[in-house]
């Protein structure tokens, strides 16, 4: 089973729910987590994991022989992300704006591009506590995170739990992430801006017909208007975490949470029922 840790908002504890989830489970149950926040990769600085293999992420990007381009602009017209542009009597490569489509290539009627593979990140597999733990980065410089994401995907093993640790918002690194995966719980917080941005992917993942329910973080410092929401719109709510300064505390220190404080081990493991209990529905 792949269940996605997402949320519209960043910073509303994703990383925490999705590591102490599967340390939650570990002794159970085979897990794997994915850390799927490719920008800003941090679920290993909790599991310290053990890397044994690293593989690059390339993407195809074109060459262009000037020597063979007859300047016929089919490729600059054609290129839907304005990575190709002429200038002069030259066909320019703007590699960072290229998503490696190779439309290109396969339109040049003079057979003059051919594709070099450009390194955009790095993905890395090992073991951390018995966790499968693989984890994507992107290489600074590089604006294209969902090619990571997929090729961190890719390793997802079939016999495992896996849970995603999901990049922030609701494009398409966010998209990439939880694309997929057999449940999604969204972590919000009781703030505006919360409930904001909770609607949004609540429209993401109903529109990629994911089942999913809320985790209500920092349950206490807000407003009710979120729960009163998920009621509207029949969402379950999975699970409430009142804000502790220990909480913050302990993650500032690397620690984890379902050690330092064993109840919210307990409050882990119903989530996973709820969870389990759904996906079977
Ligand atoms: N219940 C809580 N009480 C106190 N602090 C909390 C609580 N939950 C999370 N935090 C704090 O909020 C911050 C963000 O948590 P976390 O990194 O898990 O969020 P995230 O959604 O993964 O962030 P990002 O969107 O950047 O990936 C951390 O400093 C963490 O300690
Ligand atoms: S490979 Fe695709 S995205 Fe890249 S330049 Fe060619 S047409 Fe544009
Ligand atoms: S399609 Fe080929 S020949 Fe035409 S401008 Fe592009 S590179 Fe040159």
């Amino acid at each position: 089973m792949i269940v996605a840790i997402a949320s519209g908002k960043g910073g509303t504890g994703k990383t925490t729910i999705a590591v102490n989830l599967a340390l939650s489970l570990k002794d159970k149950m085979q897990v794997a987590l994915l850390d799927c926040d490719v920008e800003e990769p941090n679920a290993h600085l909790f599991l310290l994991p053990e890397f044994k293999e690293k593989e690059p992420v390339t993407l195809p990007v074109p060459a262009i022989d000037q020597e063979k381009c007859t300047q016929c602009g089919i490729c600059t017209r054609a290129c839907a992300y304005h990575a190709l542009a002429r200038v002069g009597k030259r066909v320019l490569v703007f590699e960072e704006l290229c998503h490696g489509c190779g439309g290109c290539g396969l339109l040049c009627p003079a057979g003059a591009i051919t594709e070099i593979h450009k390194e955009i990140g790095l993905v890395k597999r090992g073991t951390a506590r018995g966790i499968e733990f693989i984890q994507g980065t992107m290489n600074i410089g590089t604006a294209l995170a969902p090619p990571v994401i997929r090729k961190v995907k890719s390793r997802i093993p079939k016999d495992k739990l896996t849970i995603i640790d999901s990049p922030p918002g609701t494009s398409c690194p966010m998209i990439s992430a939880v694309y997929g995966a057999d449940y999604c719980v969204l972590v919000t917080e009781p703030t505006p801006f919360g409930l904001s941005d909770l609607k949004l992917a609540v429209e993401v993942v109903r529109e990629l017909g994911i089942p999913f329910g809320v985790v209500i973080n920092r349950a206490d410092m807000g407003d009710c208007e979120v729960e009163k929401y998920l009621q509207e719109q029949s969402i379950p709510l999975l699970m409430k975490i009142p804000f502790d300064r220990r909480y913050a505390a302990c993650y500032a220190r690397g620690g984890l949470l379902v050690e330092e404080f064993p109840k919210l081990k307990s409050s882990f493991e119903t989530l996973w029922k709820a969870i389990e209990r759904r996906v079977e529905v």
